[in-house]
């Protein structure tokens, strides 16, 4: 029988009592009762201990908030103050609130209970939204209209502008002032004139493209270095690309006309060793001094300058203007701002005064006043924190007829950030097939007549291929061209140029062109290829609707690509921009012909790849015989030595 016996654990405290004990069996149930009595008991205490200890954390939760959102409201005159704009509860709050008075205190303490998983309490929290907060200067700007049509500033009566600068307005056709003029220029005159005392603010102005933002900041800086009489490079303006910095460089050449100031253009369209010698001059007492009082240039030329001309100094800027500016702050173009601030900031050798602290010395030493422009500038504070702006003054334009423009004051944070575009623009869109885009591109231009009108595509490839595709089916009637990063300097500028005398219709590029050329009259921009970025849409429609000229952007889309294009135009505030709708029907008597256009393309495109693969070949050729001629010279020079 033992052999069957259990050995059960009946608990500590039961003692083994005989089966026939009926009493001593009531009594052991009894006990197992009044302890499981007990363990609940325990299990209940517990439970509410962890009831209320929810409820603690949610009220420290709640406090928290309450205080966060004290501390993210931006004071008033924190201007250079960058706060992120998704600010979250930074950690270091938790210990200040344990530090508060002592009931906060014990409703914080909760907080203790952070990183623990309290088991069976609901951890379904609703999140607290981050809002979006900008500093003081980002969403208290100055607004700038973006109506050409009923200018109210007339040239004549902004006495504080130089006299001969508004007799060269006058003979340029300027008399009224752009919005953005008229409240850029004399905000800074003003704050040049009083930057004799106090450091300027730096200034970020946010214009649609065509609304004269070039002469916003050239006006105001040469009427500042009109009082130097000593050659030094007091103003820097530092654009994209080449070409622009041509077209800023011809605007600050007209109105510095009559003056002494010498304006100079690096970008590398000319050799390094003319560029040195326009920048520079070697004088025999003081060694090498400038030639040039402002340097219109890109980046990257600039930085080779900073690194290989004897005597280029921008030790004594007072101007860093940077045009197109979000473009040019993406460009990592060899580290451009390091280098220049690496310059600016680097003391003379044996220069004593920095460290003595007075007034010539601080105006000596103060860094350059800089003057940020762009059509798409980023109200971004993370991406404008690298540029140390001080005080920084923002001018941005909002788009009219919008409730913001009625109440200004209410949702200022709405609208900072968005881009806005010329009143005089109008929008559409055409909705088609991959194979039919040609087609419809054709019978586009034909159904407007269209001249002096801009098609973008993609790539270089593509711009080339359409080129060849419309000359075949528009027969010459209407003068078509391609511009491509592929055409250089002299040919690339005469192309625009007869395409402004009205010697071409329709220029066919890429996103080269999209920004900030200044071409007249163009009547309108066509995306072949629909832009991946609202601001590579904002900057090619800018091509035409400038200068308070109407003008017409289009953009071809495949139906795949019509709900990511609407999602662009939501960005901007555009939401009714409509479909040009082409019915299928009037192609038809087109296709036949277009069939034909495609086999004549491809005819020329086999040619053509076949002419590039046979200069291929010749040289390469070349090349080997140039090699074999040499080593066989060598050998010859060897077996007569
Ligand atoms: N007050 C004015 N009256 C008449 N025309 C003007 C005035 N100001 C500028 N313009 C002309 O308007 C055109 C556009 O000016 P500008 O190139 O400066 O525009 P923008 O704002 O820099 O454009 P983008 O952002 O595309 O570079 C130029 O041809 C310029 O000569």
């Amino acid at each position: 029988m033992e052999l069957f016996v259990v050995n059960r654990h009946e608990g500590d405290q039961l003692q083994e009592v005989p089966e026939n004990d009926e009493q001593s069996k009531l009594d052991k149930v009894l006990k197992k009762i009044e302890k499981n009595k007990k363990l609940r008991l325990k299990q209940k205490e517990k439970q509410s201990e962890i009831q209320s200890a929810k409820q603690k954390t949610i009220e420290a939760r709640k406090i928290r908030r309450e205080i966060k959102a004290s501390i993210i409201s931006v004071p008033e005159n924190t201007n250079n103050e960058f706060i992120d704009k998704t600010v979250e509860e930074p950690i270091q709050n938790e210990s200040i609130n344990t530090e508060k008075p002592s009931n906060k205190k014990r409703r914080l303490d909760p907080a203790l209970l952070e990183g623990f998983t309290v088991l069976g309490a609901d951890n379904v929290s609703n999140k607290t939204k981050v809002k979006r907060v900008l500093p003081n200067w980002l969403s208290n700007p100055s607004i700038i209209s973006v109506n050409l049509q009923n200018l109210e500033t007339k040239v004549s009566d902004l006495k504080q502008l130089d006299k001969g600068l508004r007799k060269l307005l006058k003979a340029n056709g300027v008399k009224y002032l752009f919005p953005v003029q008229a409240q850029v220029i004399p905000w800074l005159l003003q704050s040049i004139h009083d930057s004799q005392v106090i450091f300027p603010r730096d200034v970020c102005v946010s214009a649609p493209t065509g609304s004269g933002k070039t002469l916003a900041f050239a006006l105001p800086v040469i009427q500042a270095l009109k009082k130097h009489t000593v050659k030094k490079i007091r103003a820097l303006v530092i654009l994209p690309t080449q070409d622009l910095a041509l077209q800023v460089f011809k605007t600050f050449k007209m109105y510095t006309q009559n003056t002494s100031i010498d304006v100079c253009l690096i970008t590398g369209s000319n050799s390094f060793a003319v560029e040195q010698s326009q920048l520079i001059t070697e004088n025999k007492v003081f060694g090498p001094i400038s030639r040039i009082d402002i340097l219109v240039c890109t980046a990257g030329r600039l930085v080779d300058h900073l690194k290989l001309t004897n005597g280029f100094s921008l030790k004594n800027l007072e101007f860093l203007v940077i045009d197109e500016a979000d473009r040019v702050l993406e460009s990592v173009q060899n580290d451009w701002l390091y280098h220049l601030e690496k310059h600016i900031h680097l003391e003379e050798p044996g220069s004593q005064d920095v460290h003595v602290l007075n007034l010539q010395t601080l105006q000596k030493h103060r860094p350059p006043q800089k003057l940020l422009f762009s059509a798409t500038l980023s109200q971004d504070p993370e991406k404008l924190q690298k540029l140390s702006l001080f005080q920084p003054k923002l001018f941005t334009s909002i788009m009219e007829n919008q409730e913001e423009t009625n109440n200004i004051e209410k949702p200022r944070e709405s609208f900072i950030g968005k881009y806005t575009t010329p009143s005089e623009l109008s929008e559409k869109y055409i909705v088609t097939s991959v194979e039919l885009k040609p087609l419809f591109l054709y019978k586009f231009i034909k159904m407007e007549k269209l001249t002096r009108s801009i098609v973008f595509t993609h790539s270089l490839e593509s711009a080339h291929r359409l080129t060849l595709l419309l000359r075949t089916l528009l027969e010459d009637k209407v003068k078509v061209e391609e511009v491509s990063s592929n055409l250089q300097g002299k040919s690339r500028n005469q192309l625009i140029s007869k395409f402004t005398g009205g010697e071409i219709d329709l220029l066919v590029c890429t996103d080269s062109l999209a920004r900030g050329i200044d071409l007249p009259n163009v009547q309108c921009v066509i995306s072949y290829s629909a832009p991946k970025h609202l601001k590579t849409y904002i900057h090619r429609a800018g091509r035409t609707a400038r200068a308070g000229e109407q003008g017409l952007a289009v953009t071809l889309l495949n139906k795949t690509q019509l709900s990511k294009f609407k999602g662009l135009l939501e960005q901007a505030n555009k939401t009714n921009v409509e479909e040009l709708i082409i019915p299928e029907d009037d192609l038809e008597p087109l296709e036949e012909k277009y069939r034909g256009s495609l086999v004549e393309l491809k005819k020329i495109v086999e040619k053509e790849e076949k002419l590039n693969l046979e200069r291929t070949l010749v040289a390469k050729g070349n090349k080997k015989t140039r090699k074999k001629r040499k080593r066989q010279d060598s050998v010859g020079t060897g077996s007569n030595t």
